[in-house]
């Protein structure tokens, strides 16, 4: 018997930011592994025209649920949504309910976040440190509490290369940063973002580096560990491989990489792809809320959740393995074929934006605005070039980040909680996780059918025609303007010519003497 599993049996779990890529894969393998659980609160505002029992059951509809309600039929009435939003004061929780989380709750994981990375300031402040603020608040109101998990990122200090599993200090105290957002407008803050974020390179890292701070600061007495996964990816294992259902991270630039659009990238193909799949984190996850409020450490422990120092990918495999399934699992009605030129230099990056991204875009929207239709395609392109810019830090940088803790935790483990709730990364292939993501992509981000691949196989050979009679037009014509102006071309084309007349004649007369 699995003794993290039997530990949540009977338990009153919050998470917040359930609704999010993170907080789903958590609810399901929580569901899975412990049917006995008591409840699952869950902190959720109603968005675009949703309430929330809407939210809750267009989550427990989709596949990944499916194992789930086989194994909990009554998980509807497991969930409790509870309204909040996390931007606001107390979260405009109810009295009632929070009245109910307080007394009941014994495990609490923190999951929500602002994800962007070009977030303002002020919001990436209030969500990721001052709600983490109020939160650890609220849990030191709450009488069971047994564990408060709190999940930032591994690169919260990606100003430094080698990353212990410690909370490192940050330049301005979390609490003036936190004063200085309720005076202080947004243009004032617009202003100072740059020289307060200093060497992070955006408000997302930055805040979440915040964040740690004041949970170490404010945890007082409190059971907490902080978890640190890099780049969250598809589940490479459960519930089964390739789910994936945003756009974050790689999954984003796997489509418009599928779909032809995005064919080059500033990148250095030896840095460190220190991709995470979503179940290893919660796994790890799992066993942390375990471990913490079993064992009660005396400090706050953090986990680094990274594959790099134990099963190292770098960005140039992983682009060939995706090019590689594209091959076999192509996408549908792509733009152009699918392409990957890696390139760290600046010339020849503006080189291949010129040629790869916008000629071909700005080529496509003539081609639409000849048939009387609207262009569109240099909008998105120029949307994918900014999504690139903010990419290329993590791509063509390294980091070292120590895993003593998650290694202790794992030899902790019994041998049945390893298995199931493997978070050892040395097992991972890579080649398979990739595949299995780009096929999750296509079924579950794209929703394109398997039926569809023949067809979509039979579009990219069109597309290589068309590359080829494009290619053979335009070197044609570039070849006549220039005989027409050059002798020396004019030569060179009279040479080739003449070679190539002698040698047909040559095979020509050999073959006749062979008959
Ligand atoms: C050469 C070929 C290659 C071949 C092979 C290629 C595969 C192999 C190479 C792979 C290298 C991977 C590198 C990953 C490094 C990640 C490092 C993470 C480190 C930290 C990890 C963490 O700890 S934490 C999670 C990370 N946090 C995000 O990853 C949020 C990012 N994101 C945003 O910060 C905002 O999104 C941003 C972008 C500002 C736009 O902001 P914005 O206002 O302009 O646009 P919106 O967000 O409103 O989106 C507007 C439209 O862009 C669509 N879109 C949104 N994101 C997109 C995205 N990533 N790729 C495409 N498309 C995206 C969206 O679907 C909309 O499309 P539509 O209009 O059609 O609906
Ligand atoms: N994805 C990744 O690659 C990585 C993520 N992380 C961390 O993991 C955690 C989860 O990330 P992930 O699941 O990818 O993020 P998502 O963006 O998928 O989910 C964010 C969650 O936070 C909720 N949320 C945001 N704002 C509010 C608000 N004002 N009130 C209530 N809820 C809110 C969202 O709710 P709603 O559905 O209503 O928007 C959603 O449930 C985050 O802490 C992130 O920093 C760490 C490393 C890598």
């Amino acid at each position: 018997m699995s003794m993290i599993a039997a530990f949540y049996g009977g338990k009153s779990i919050l998470i917040t930011g359930a609704t999010g890529f993170m907080g789903k894969v958590l609810m399901e393998k929580l569901f899975r592994t412990s049917p006995d659980l008591k409840v699952v609160y869950i902190l959720v505002r109603p968005k675009q025209g949703q309430t929330l029992q809407q939210r809750v059951f267009q989550i427990l509809d989709s596949k990944l649920f499916e194992k789930v309600k086989e194994v909990c039929p009554n998980v509807h009435e497991k969930i409790r949504a509870i309204s909040a939003d996390l931007n606001q004061n107390d979260f405009a929780i109810s009295k009632e309910d929070m009245k109910e989380l307080l007394s009941h709750t014994n495990i609490i994981f923190h999951c929500a976040a602002t994800v962007r990375f070009d977030d303002h300031l002020r919001h990436a402040v209030q969500l990721n440190v001052t709600a983490t603020q109020q939160l650890l608040l609220m849990a030191s109101q709450m009488p069971k509490l047994e564990a408060f998990i709190h999940i930032s990122t591994a690169f919260s200090n990606c100003n430094l290369k080698h990353i212990d599993e410690v909370v490192y200090p940050c330049p301005v105290e979390p609490k003036k940063i936190i004063d200085s957002m309720e005076w202080l407008d947004d243009a004032i803050i617009d202003e100072i973002t740059p020289k307060l974020i200093g060497d992070w390179p955006n408000t997302y890292t930055y805040t979440k580096a915040l964040g740690e701070v004041v949970v170490q600061q404010e945890g007082g007495n409190l059971n907490i560990a902080i978890i640190r996964p890099s780049i969250m990816g598809a589940t490479w294992q459960e519930p089964f491989p390739g789910w994936v259902d945003n756009l974050n991270g790689p999954s984003g630039l796997i489509i418009a990489a599928g779909k032809g659009f995005l064919r080059s990238i500033r990148a250095t193909p030896m840095a460190v792809a220190d991709l995470i799949p979503a179940d290893t984190v919660v796994n790890l996850t799992l066993a942390v809320g375990w471990y913490t409020a079993v064992h009660r450490p005396k400090s706050t422990l953090v986990y680094h959740c990274t594959s790099g120092n134990l099963n190292p990918c770098n960005w140039g495999k992983m682009g060939l393995q995706v090019l590689a399934t594209f091959e076999k699992i192509p996408f549908e009605r792509a733009f152009r074929r699918p392409n990957a030129d890696f390139t760290t230099n600046n010339i020849t990056t503006h080189y291949w934006n010129a040629v790869s991204h916008r000629a071909p875009a700005i080529i496509y929207d003539f081609y639409l605005r000849l048939t009387g239709r609207k262009p569109r395609m240099t909008k998105l392109m120029n949307r994918l070039l900014r999504t690139l810019s903010m990419l290329e830090y993590f791509v063509n940088r390294s980091w070292e980040w120590s895993t003593y803790n998650t290694e202790m935790l794992m030899s902790e483990l019994s041998p049945e909680d390893q298995r199931v709730f493997n978070f050892d990364v040395r097992q991972l292939n890579w080649l398979e996780y990739i595949e299995n993501y780009v096929l999750g992509v296509k079924k579950y981000l794209l929703k394109e059918d398997m039926a569809g691949i023949p067809e979509a196989k039979q579009h990219l050979k069109r597309l290589r025609n068309i590359h080829y009679l494009f290619n053979t037009a335009l070197f044609l014509i570039a070849w006549r303007l220039l005989i027409a102006r050059s002798q020396v071309a004019r030569n060179v084309w009279f040479f080739i010519v003449s070679f190539c007349y002698k040698f047909l004649s040559y095979f020509r007369a050999s073959s006749t003497l062979n008959v």
